[in-house]
């Protein structure tokens, strides 16, 4: 099942026929869906439903009992690209004593460098402070991480996944035990760089009313027990010029070449 609406845009995010079990006990049954590039899609489903697991299988933590996951077309176990995708996780309970500074979170995010501490490149640098600034916590770059809000603890790991300019990102509940404000602001946020920047959501979220206030009332489509709400970045009627004004510079170009020619 495809949940997407238009065909312009491919499959960024395959899940076919996925199940998986912890231990002996079966969470996931024959699951299949995909997620197309620009998509943002809000992943719902009661506790327990497996949303969290799920999302731990895309990003490769989990293997599948059975079944496969392609990302941007390859087989999870052949992609290399993790830099394309930001994962934030369900907020983890982080001992507010461990030592590492807002800075340095971040920059463990960077793929490929995954050190926590020492030296880093004047580029990973400029990375780093432009992800603090995306999210407003420049100011905290110096701060302990345990030392901050949920929150501000919350916008650090956005920066941390977003550190290596991804075009999917993947957000678990990311605003539990944030108030109301705060998850306004982060929600506005999101909501800019899927219509600005055209990177790809998949989330999962309690919260209905940012849900559907977004994606609409009713879900596209359902798996087992869960429920996909669906905004596409742009109605299917514009794909269609988009295909034309790019098969048009195509046809363009060949024009003017067989011109040369002559
Ligand atoms: N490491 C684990 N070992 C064994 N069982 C687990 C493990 N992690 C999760 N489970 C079980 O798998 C089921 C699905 O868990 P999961 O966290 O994926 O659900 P969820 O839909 O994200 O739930 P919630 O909305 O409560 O976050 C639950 O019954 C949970 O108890």
């Amino acid at each position: 099942m495809s949940i997407g609406t238009a065909d312009c845009h491919r499959d960024i995010i395959t899940v076919d026929s996925v199940s998986f079990s912890y231990q002996q006990r079966n969470v996931i049954s024959n699951i299949s869906f995909s997620v197309k590039e620009r998509d943002f899609i809000g992943l719902i489903g009661t506790n327990g439903a497996g949303k969290t697991t799920m999302l731990r299988i895309i990003v490769g933590l989990l293997k599948p009992t059975t079944g496969e996951v392609r990302l941007f077309g390859e087989p999870i176990s052949q992609f290399k690209a993790w830099n394309k995708i930001g994962y934030v996780p369900q907020k983890n309970n982080l001992n507010p004593l461990f030592p590492a500074t807002v800075k340095e979170v971040v920059l463990s995010g960077l793929v490929g460098k995954r050190k926590w501490f020492g030296r880093h490149s004047r580029e990973d640098e400029i990375k780093c402070s432009d992800a603090l600034m995306a999210m407003g916590v420049e100011d905290l770059a110096g701060k302990r991480i345990g030392e901050l809000s949920g929150g501000q603890q919350q916008r650090v790991f956005l920066a941390r996944a977003l550190i290596n300019n991804p075009s999917l990102l993947i957000l678990d509940e990311p605003t539990v035990g944030i108030d109301y404000e705060t998850q306004e602001s982060f929600f506005h946020m999101i909501k800019h760089m899927h219509q600005h920047h055209n990177m790809t959501f998949l989330m999962v979220s309690h919260d209905m009313e940012m849900i559907k206030g977004y994606l609409g009332e009713e879900p596209v489509s359902s798996a087992g027990k869960l429920n996909f709400y669906i905004r596409h970045s742009h109605e299917t009627q514009d794909c269609v010029e988009q295909n034309l004004a790019h098969s048009l510079k195509h046809l363009r170009a060949q024009m003017e070449s067989q011109k040369e020619g002559n």
